[in-house]
């Protein structure tokens, strides 16, 4: 085979691969493809706020949590927007990375306890849980480098919210608290596993058993937060200093950006044959790409 012809090849097999990756999470939703439309219908019924999204041609797409009114708390509506979102993030070919923020100072205090009261049973529970679980799993799966820009609180639902990021920072006065515990309750969107992936069991267990404040220099400690912006919520263009933050990580072209986000997403989920195997089709739709070509012939010096 030629060599362009085994490029095209493995191409088409990373393809394939993320395609799979895509199938699983439809797939995940559509097994229950009767009780996740009866869900939709009872989250429809709870409305409320907003997700916008503005995709930036800096290749940085800016996520907002938006409803002030109740510190950002996510309605129903709002569960049905994120999903939306994502999937538009999803089909962002020119994209590098997302930030996720709260409006007017503050990150998500967690579900809308007034939609939380109305479906406490079990059954729609676990119907919301596995709703959000799809949509927070596919926000951390993108091909795009993704910040939680943590601005005053995050509790509960929005503490999970900030494990679907790969980095998370915080404003001086930030905290991030998995106040489930003091809910009769334990995280249900994948925030326990995330947590857990992230700072280990040990720590994991602490915070989700103590429902403990975690600050900036405790976050830093144990590895939960990456950054803390030296300035305080409302206090100066906290969004700027995060994009500035974030732009030592996503210089170059966005499909370089999205193929080392797809070796970390396969290393991070994958036993180890199968991510070394993704490794190899990724890295085959990247060499002799036109970034690799225009680094080669820069006769490049990594000083
Ligand atoms: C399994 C967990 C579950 C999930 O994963 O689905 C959850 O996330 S359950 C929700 C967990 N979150 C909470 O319990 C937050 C409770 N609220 C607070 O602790 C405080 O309101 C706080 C710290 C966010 C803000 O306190 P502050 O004194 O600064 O302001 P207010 O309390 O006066 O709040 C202003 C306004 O917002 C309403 N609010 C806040 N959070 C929620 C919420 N999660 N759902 C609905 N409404 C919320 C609060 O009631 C006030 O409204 P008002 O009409 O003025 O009373």
């Amino acid at each position: 085979m030629s060599v362009c012809g085994a490029a095209r090849c493995r191409l088409i097999q990373t393809r394939g691969a993320v395609r799979r990756i895509l199938q699983q999470n439809r797939t995940a939703c559509s097994h229950t493809n009767g009780p996740a439309e009866s869900i939709r219908e009872k989250l429809q019924a709870f409305p409320g706020g907003s997700i916008e999204l503005q995709k930036q041609e800096t290749g940085i797409a800016v996520l907002t949590v938006s409803n002030p009114a109740r510190m950002n708390a996510f309605s129903g509506s709002m569960m049905l927007e994120l999903e939306q979102r994502v999937h538009e993030l999803e089909t962002w070919t020119e994209g590098k990375a997302v930030i996720v923020q709260g409006a007017a100072g503050t990150f998500c205090s967690g579900s809308d306890l007034n939609a939380v009261r109305a479906i406490a049973n079990p059954h729609d529970g676990m119907k919301m849980c596995e709703f959000m679980q799809n949509t927070l799993t596919r926000l951390l799966r993108l091909p795009l480098i993704s910040m939680a820009l943590v601005e005053g609180r995050a509790l509960g639902g929005g503490a999970e919210l900030t494990t679907a990021c790969d980095f998370r920072l915080m404003t001086s006065d930030g905290v991030i608290q998995f106040v489930h515990k003091h809910m009769g309750l334990v995280p249900g969107w994948g925030g326990a596993a995330r947590l857990v992936r992230i700072v280990g069991s040990q720590n994991a267990l602490k915070l989700l058993s103590g429902a403990k404040k975690v600050d900036p220099d405790f976050g830093k400690q144990m590895g939960l937060v990456d950054e803390v912006l030296h300035c305080s919520s409302g206090e100066g263009d906290t969004l700027a200093h995060g994009e500035q933050w974030l732009s030592q990580f996503i210089k170059g072209p966005a499909p370089v950006i999205q193929a080392v986000k797809k070796v970390v997403i396969s290393g991070r989920e994958l036993p180890l044959e199968q991510a070394l195997e993704t490794e190899r089709n990724v890295f085959g739709t990247v060499w002799g790409g036109p970034a690799n070509l225009e680094a080669l012939a820069l006769k490049p010096k990594h000083k």
